[in-house]
């Protein structure tokens, strides 16, 4: 079925973008996969298999540890950007060797996952560089993994993410395990708005501490030139309960409100489904991912 809509110019912000639209659809390009890679059907949490049960294992301690004051720490201790100096490319090299315990859908290593989905959205938005560009960095932050940035446990870098301060809502994969979070006892956190005030916008709400949040740090702390919506969908991409599930609109203004249909084609069709064991050559597309790279980063990046 064709579904088509109207997206705002992703190098304008709200004020600007109503000016300049272009039409793309979601129909046609790069067919979604009704299963995964291990014949289930993708981000199904509940069927009984091994790599649930570890699944399920992540999101215990995940939901358990990640407390509105450990985020802000975190985010506060990775904002000062002083464990590493590497280029864009060095960074999907060290991913090599990661395999994401929280991901039911895939168990390769993740520099296949950044360019899977690139060159999916390559094939199907020629034009639109900066968008597989942002395919191809939306995971690096997951070189928190790595022994020089303190070899941080999987529980909080990878997995989907969730506002803190504020109540969690039931649509949250594994939401059962959040009543051993101790915010979930505290008045202060425990309400629908906690600290925020109704439509305060995403930027001002504590996420989850994970992979999305540092990448979005990274690149805009070494001014990166891609578009705000490239830097929500890198900031966003694990939020499923808002993306997916529509929940939190509340905390949401009406600038997320337009960043939501990038999100929405990156999400609905390349981010997840576009998981698979057919493996890129790395090699053979390694200059064209340079040649971004050289476009909207600087050649070293602090991290
Ligand atoms: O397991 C996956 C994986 O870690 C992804 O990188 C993240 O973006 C998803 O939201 C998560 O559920
Ligand atoms: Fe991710
Ligand atoms: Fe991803």
């Amino acid at each position: 079925m064709a579904l088509s809509i109207q997206l705002p110019d992703a190098s304008r912000t709200s004020e600007t973008s109503s000016s300049v639209s272009l039409e793309l659809s979601l129909d046609g390009g790069f067919a979604v996969p009704e299963n995964n890679a291990f014949g289930n059907g993708f981000r199904d949490y509940n069927k009984e298999s091994e790599r649930n049960l570890s699944v399920e294992e992540f999101y215990r301690k995940n939901h358990i540890y990640q407390t509105y004051e450990f985020a802000k720490k975190k985010r506060e201790e990775y904002g000062k950007l002083d464990k590493a100096e590497m280029s864009l490319w060095e960074c999907c090299e060290l991913l090599n060797e990661f395999i994401d315990e929280s991901d039911p859908d895939l168990d390769e290593p993740q520099i296949q996952h950044l360019l899977q989905s690139a060159e999916a959205i390559r094939r199907d938005y020629p034009d639109e560089d900066w968008f597989h560009l942002t395919a191809l960095t939306h995971d690096l932050g997951k070189v928190l993994l790595h022994p020089s940035f303190g070899g941080e446990p999987q529980w909080c870098v990878v997995g989907d993410t969730f506002p803190l301060g504020c109540a969690f809502d039931e649509s949250v994969v594994h939401h059962r395990f959040f009543k051993d979070n101790p915010d979930s006892n505290n008045p202060k956190y425990n309400t629908k708005l906690g600290v925020y005030s109704e439509n305060c916008g995403l930027d001002n709400v504590t996420m989850s501490w994970g992979h999305d949040e540092y990448m979005y740090m990274v690149a805009k702390a070494n001014n990166t030139t891609l578009p705000p919506a490239a830097l929500f969908v890198i900031r966003f991409h694990s939020f499923y309960a808002m993306h997916r599930s529509g929940a939190y609109q509340y905390l949401m203004n009406e600038e997320d409100e337009k960043m939501l249909k990038w999100l929405h084609i990156f999400n609905t069709k390349y981010d997840l489904y576009t998981k698979s064991k057919v493996l890129i050559d790395v090699e053979k597309v390694k200059p064209y991912y340079l040649s971004l790279i050289e476009k909207y980063f600087p050649a070293k990046l602090k991290w």
